[in-house]
């Protein structure tokens, strides 16, 4: 391990120990000994607290337990729809300054949506040089801005502040670093917080379904407005690894070699589980409104879950027992109901960092084009033919639908017997085969493009076997340039989310294979 961990409260800043406080909207106070404490709730907020509706000990055998995490949430709501009217209750997200490419042409998207036009969010750091060769295309993980690296206009620390830089994996000195907000993002891109320019109001969830590739291929338009006709390398972690596969997929002469750090060629059934589980859970929320929540409270108690679950997937349990371990907050107190143990005020910290922060809309959708994202031969020919059947719409002459014909083809309705499990024709082992051979089918463009492959075996989300996967289906495209390092345990036990951590195992074989 490259890092440190402390067993004891004293790793948790004091202003974050409460468990429940939003940094936005919260002051808590607490010693390193002393129980959470909660701001008290006005009066008005008070009369729906859990803690008022304790009841009277006389009849009960034992006394309520209070619920301050519970007020504490109520009491954000309360916050919030009382906050100024100015500028409305939502969030504004955003990350700060950063450049905009705006296409006035529109784009057909994989599953049929149209947007007639469109902007993407972008920052970059080094110089281009004289004939555009040495541009390197970042795509970030699920809920990252442009913002990867400080800059003049925006000092804040980037996502990746010590990957970007002189003489660092991605070297400002060499290379000019090209960072994108995705599409259906809400840091500048054209997302479902935008305007819909057909009626003035925002999209919504009239925001139509996108995949990885009508991401990248976004990104190839700003990359044509820049005049690059080749990127260096295409880089990304997470999602970002997925967006870097499929812009060798799509765009293979343009590509000049591909990082794919902790990705996947396709999401496996687990990945695609945890996921819509957060999407149910954010979408439970009676403030996602169905999408609609703009201009009113945003769904923060959702979100906040929704993250919560997302974390368990991008660290890692040995990690957690090395950090944590069965700690409780304050063992002095009787157990809780609320944030408790260690890992669970860790984890409410988690979903309150995140709560205000991002857009729940950009959220279901961004991780439901991470469930669709599949690379194989099959899924792709689908997707062609899809648009090849929705190509009309992009005439001039079409008119634009009133959604209802649309919305009815969005109905997807449970069946209506219950499951039975399906005789399959296939043995296991030739099914497995069909598979790889689809993938390698799906994958051939990438024949010839040097590739690096980076898992991390302490990854559950998109696990080490998915990355072997990978770089062996390469392989067998013929592909003779793949290169594939795994971090082992004993290496990293940040999971997932090592790529925004390890800066020297990460860093470095980026570095190395960059440089190579
Ligand atoms: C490409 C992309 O996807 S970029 C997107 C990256 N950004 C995010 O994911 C945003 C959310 N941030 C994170 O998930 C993390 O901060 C990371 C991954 C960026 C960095 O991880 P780490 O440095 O290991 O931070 P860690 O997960 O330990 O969290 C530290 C925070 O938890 C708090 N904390 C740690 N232990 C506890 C605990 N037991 N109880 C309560 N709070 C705790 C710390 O005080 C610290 O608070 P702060 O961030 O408000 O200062
Ligand atoms: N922590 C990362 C992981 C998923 O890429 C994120 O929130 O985007």
């Amino acid at each position: 391990m490259n890092r440190q961990f402390v067993k004891v409260l004293s790793h948790v800043r004091p202003q974050h120990r409460s468990g429940v406080l939003c940094p936005k909207l919260f002051g808590v106070s607490r010693s390193p000994a002393s129980p959470p404490t909660y701001p008290s709730a006005p009066a008005s907020v008070r009369r729906f607290t859990t803690s008022s509706l304790l009841r009277s000990g006389s009849a009960a055998s034992n006394p309520q337990m209070a619920f301050p995490c519970l007020d504490a949430v109520e009491l954000r709501t309360k916050q919030i729809q009382s906050r100024s009217t100015l500028n409305g209750p939502e969030p504004s997200y955003t990350t700060g300054a950063h450049k905009s490419f705006t296409s006035k042409s529109p784009i057909l998207l994989d599953y049929g949506g149209i947007l007639q036009g469109f902007t993407i969010a972008y920052e970059t750091w080094g110089e281009l040089n004289a004939d555009k060769s040495n541009v390197i295309l970042l795509h970030t993980g699920l809920s990252a801005s442009s913002h990867a690296k400080s800059n003049p206009d925006n000092p804040r620390p980037g996502w990746w502040e010590k990957f970007i830089g002189p003489g660092l994996a991605l070297d400002t000195d060499r290379f000019f670093v090209i960072c994108t907000n995705v599409l259906g993002g809400c840091y500048g891109s054209t997302g479902p917080s935008s305007i819909d320019p057909a009626d003035g109001e925002r999209y919504a969830t009239r925001f139509p379904i996108l995949t990885m590739e009508d991401m990248v291929s976004a990104q190839f338009r700003l990359l044509d407005e820049l005049g690059v006709e080749k990127l260096y390398a295409s880089v990304g972690a997470s999602m970002g690894g997925m967006q870097s596969l499929a812009a060798g997929v799509l765009f293979p002469e343009r590509v000049g070699s591909i990082v794919s750090i902790s990705g996947c060629a396709r999401s496996h059934p687990y990945s695609i589980a945890m996921r819509y589980t957060q999407r149910q859970v954010l979408m439970a929320d009676p403030n996602w409104n169905r999408g609609f929540y703009y201009g009113q409270v945003p769904p923060h108690i959702g979100m906040k879950l929704a993250r919560q679950i997302a974390t368990i997937t991008y660290r890692s349990g040995p990690e957690w027992e090395q950090r944590f371990g069965r700690q409780r907050a304050d063992p002095s107190r009787p157990p809780a109901l609320c944030p408790d143990f260690l890992i669970e005020t860790y984890l409410d910290h988690a979903g309150e960092k995140f709560c205000l922060e991002y857009d729940a809309n950009s959220l279901l959708y961004i991780s439901k084009a991470m469930d669709l994202f599949d690379l194989g031969a099959v899924n792709r020919e689908e997707l062609r033919k899809l648009r090849q059947r929705n190509r009309y719409k992009l005439e001039p002459t079409h008119v634009q639908s009133t959604g209802v014909e649309e919305a009815n083809q969005c109905s997807l309705s449970l069946p209506s017997q219950p499951y039975t499990e399906q005789p399959r024709e296939d043995t296991p082992a030739s099914k497995l085969s069909a598979n790889q051979t689809d993938l390698v089918a799906g994958l051939a463009p990438m024949g010839d493009i040097p590739t690096l492959v980076l898992g991390v075996t302490s990854d559950i989300l998109f696990p080490s076997w998915q990355q072997r996967e990978v770089a062996e289906t390469l392989k067998k495209t013929g592909n003779k340039k793949v290169t594939y390092v795994e971090l082992g345990e004993d290496v990293s036990l940040f999971g997932h989310d090592s790529f925004l951590l390890d800066v020297q195992n990460i860093g470095g074989s980026v570095k190395r294979f960059l440089y190579g």
